[in-house]
């Protein structure tokens, strides 16, 4: 005895079933056809008419078909044919309250998901002035760092992998504990430890489209908040090298500061060739009307809990030189310090650049790196070009760190001397 369940699927019904049927195809031995429409950059899945898809869920055997109705259809007089394409399902009648409310939604919910992760995503940025008034304009975000490039101390990496994942799969626990459904995670460190390049895996890791927001560029406190709102779900917002963007250090902005942006403007006038990027840009930083409070506002106010799930990442090279306020938990949940290369983050750069996993200079390059303070970039930089050469690359990051070593300790003789001398 069976039960059948067609459906006058809607378009969006119908792509959801091939969607889910497609991604069923990788663990049965089902082949549904894929083919390339005209009309679309993209492969999509096809099923032939009244061909057949077995489907199991939870010990229930289903079964898919495709079919295909000519129907007769007028239109100004003219008699044509039109095609009624829909989807039939059989199963056993006894299960037809479980197919209903399980079965169906779960359908519905793998194909949401496949087709989140397979839709191109967006790198959205609210630097460039906008003339049809939006406040964020996007390119698609293609950048190709992900947790295995990423050379860094692997224990930390899976922390912070298992970290993300219990962030957008805890939606339920967020409600229960009254928290809105966000996380924010500082990345510090010099420059050149990998901080952008993190953020970019994490990114690509959960699928998210990411908001690039230049604190610089936001007019007051009101323009950062309608920023937010018109963010996303699923979203990472970024604030990069945010010491640099605004004056963090204190709550109110005191008359120093407003004698030195006086003195900044008198001073600017001399610059306005924009020669000296630098300065015009710590300039605009305290012309900015965003507030301390605007941001702490931003990152944990009534305001940012709207919407679904979202992670905010700030980014510094001087941790110390940030308000306590800021880097409080349910604002920076996470601190993450990424530093100089270790051995660790050295075999990732060697296995990504080199191809490599094992080379008789390692152990020497063990006992250099706790000398010599080299980022992740400074030692790409080096592999670059020598990826057809591995023993190149090898020796010539070897001799790097050697010199390197070599003048640091010229240096801290040259150090004593002028102590001598003084005395
Ligand atoms: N940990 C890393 N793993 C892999 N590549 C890295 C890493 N760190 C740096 N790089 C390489 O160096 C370049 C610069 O790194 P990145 O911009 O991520 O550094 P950063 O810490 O954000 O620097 P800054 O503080 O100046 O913004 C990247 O394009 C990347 O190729």
């Amino acid at each position: 005895m069976v039960e059948e369940f067609e459906n006058s699927f809607t378009n969006e019904l119908f792509d959801n079933v091939l969607t889910y049927l497609s991604s069923k195809c990788f663990d049965s031995a089902q082949i549904l056809k894929l083919s390339k429409p005209k009309s679309s950059k993209n492969l999509t899945y096809t099923m032939d008419h009244d061909q057949n898809f077995e489907d199991e869920f939870d010990g229930i055997k289903l079964n898919w078909s495709l079919h295909v109705v000519e129907k007769k259809s007028s239109n100004l007089g003219y008699i044509g044919l039109s095609e009624n394409r829909y989807f039939q399902l059989t199963f056993h009648r006894k299960f037809k309250d479980k197919v209903h409310k399980s079965y169906i939604p779960h359908v519905m919910e793998i194909a949401e998901m496949m087709k989140f992760k397979s839709r191109e995503r967006k790198l959205y940025t609210n630097r460039s002035t906008n003339e049809n008034g939006r406040l964020w304009s996007s390119v698609p975000f293609t950048h190709p760092s992900t947790f295995d490039t990423v050379a860094m101390d692997p224990d930390l990496k899976n922390e912070i992998k298992s970290d993300l994942m219990k962030f957008v799969t805890k939606q339920e626990f967020y409600s229960r504990v009254g928290r809105a459904w966000k996380r924010g995670y500082l990345l510090y460190g010099p420059p050149g430890t990998g901080k952008t390049t993190l953020i970019a895996a994490i990114a690509n890791f959960l699928k998210f489209d990411i908001y690039d927001l230049e604190l610089t560029a936001v007019r007051s406190n009101s323009q950062l908040r309608k920023l937010l709102i018109s963010t996303s779900d699923k979203s990472v917002i970024i604030v990069e090298d945010i010491d640099c963007s605004l004056d963090l250090s204190q709550r109110k902005n005191n008359n120093k500061n407003n004698e030195i942006n006086i003195e900044m403007k008198e001073n600017y006038e001399h610059h306005q060739d924009g020669a000296d990027e630098d300065y015009k840009r710590a300039l605009e930083s305290f012309s900015s009307k965003v507030s301390l409070s605007g941001v702490l506002n931003f990152v944990d106010g009534l305001w940012s809990s709207c919407g679904g799930e979202r992670l905010m990442i700030f980014t510094t090279n001087h941790k110390e030189k940030l308000d306590q306020a800021l880097l409080r938990p349910g604002r920076m949940d996470k601190h993450i310090h990424l530093s100089y290369c270790e051995i660790s983050a050295f075999k990732i750069l060697m296995k990504n650049y080199l191809g490599i996993e094992e080379h008789e200079l390692v152990r020497e390059v063990e006992e250099l790196l706790p000398n010599v303070e080299m980022t992740p970039a400074e030692i790409g930089e080096v592999f670059m070009g020598c990826e057809e050469d591995s023993k190149k690359g090898m020796r010539n990051v070897v001799e790097e760190m050697r010199s390197r070593v070599a003048s640091t300790k010229r240096g801290s003789v040259v150090n004593c001397g002028e102590l001598e001398k003084r005395e």
